[in-house]
């Protein structure tokens, strides 16, 4: 059984007369100390895929669990707080608080969580390599340290299951190493890592690559 599984999940957007399939009975799951890649064209569904899984979007039909619990169609608090006691998320536009220094972002995760400590703290900011920027705003750094902090607060609770939306989307190749070390260190703590990822060099690390298309499961 999986830390995570997804249940023929189903996505439709509705814009004026449009409808998109965004999600078209997507089943999978990912278990402990296993890094799954989803790949596929730009539009294949991967955003919204991990947003029903964050349980930050509810799909249309079919359901998630996280850790055995289902977190589809429950009321918004108990999905925050399976959330934030189980998942470290980091989306593709970010997850920094402007006005917090990198080190204020980590601790207020924390503690909305009432998980992790400064040990913690110090050390992902020591493994992301950015301990030196740690008073910094997001707007003060470059690309990759901001890519870095957000792996650093995506894991400062110690989550079960990571999922990240294109972590090295924009970042230069020392940062993608870091980022990758990063996902085979956790993994090795047995968190469950689900990565939608447009690289290929991410994608090798994984144990399981799930291609995605037209929001449907083509491979995998
Ligand atoms: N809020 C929305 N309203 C309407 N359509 C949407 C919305 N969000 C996504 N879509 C559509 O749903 C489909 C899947 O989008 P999604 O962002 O999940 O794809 P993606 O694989 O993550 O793409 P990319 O690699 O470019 O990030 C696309 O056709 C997109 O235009």
């Amino acid at each position: 059984m999986g830390l995570l599984n997804a249940v023929d999940l189903y996505r439709f957007y509705h814009s004026n007369e449009e409808e998109t399939l965004a999600l078209r009975g997507v089943s999978l799951e990912v278990k402990a100390g296993e890094i799954v890649a989803v790949m596929g064209p730009s539009g294949s569904g991967k955003s919204t895929l991990l947003s029903c899984l964050a349980g930050l979007d509810e799909p249309d039909g079919g359901y998630v669990e996280v850790m055995g619990q289902r977190i589809t169609r429950r009321p918004e608090e108990e999905r925050a707080a399976i959330r934030s006691a189980e998942i470290g998320i980091l989306l593709q536009s970010g997850n920094l608080f402007e006005h917090l220094t990198v080190e204020e972002n980590i601790l207020l995760q924390m503690s909305l969580a009432h998980r992790g400590d400064r040990k913690r703290m110090n050390d992902l900011l020591n493994r992301t390599g950015i301990s030196h920027r740690r008073s910094a705003y997001p707007e003060e750094l470059s690309g990759g340290e901001a890519a870095r902090a957000g792996m650093a607060v995506a894991l400062s609770t110690n989550p079960s299951i990571l999922l990240a939306d294109e972590p090295t989307g924009e970042v230069d190749s020392e940062t993608e190493k870091h980022i990758i070390n990063l996902f085979e260190s956790v993994r090795n703590e047995r968190c469950a890592i689900l990565v939608a990822t447009h690289s290929e060099t991410l994608a090798s690390y994984a144990n399981r690559i799930v291609h995605l298309r037209d929001g449907m499961v083509v491979g995998g």
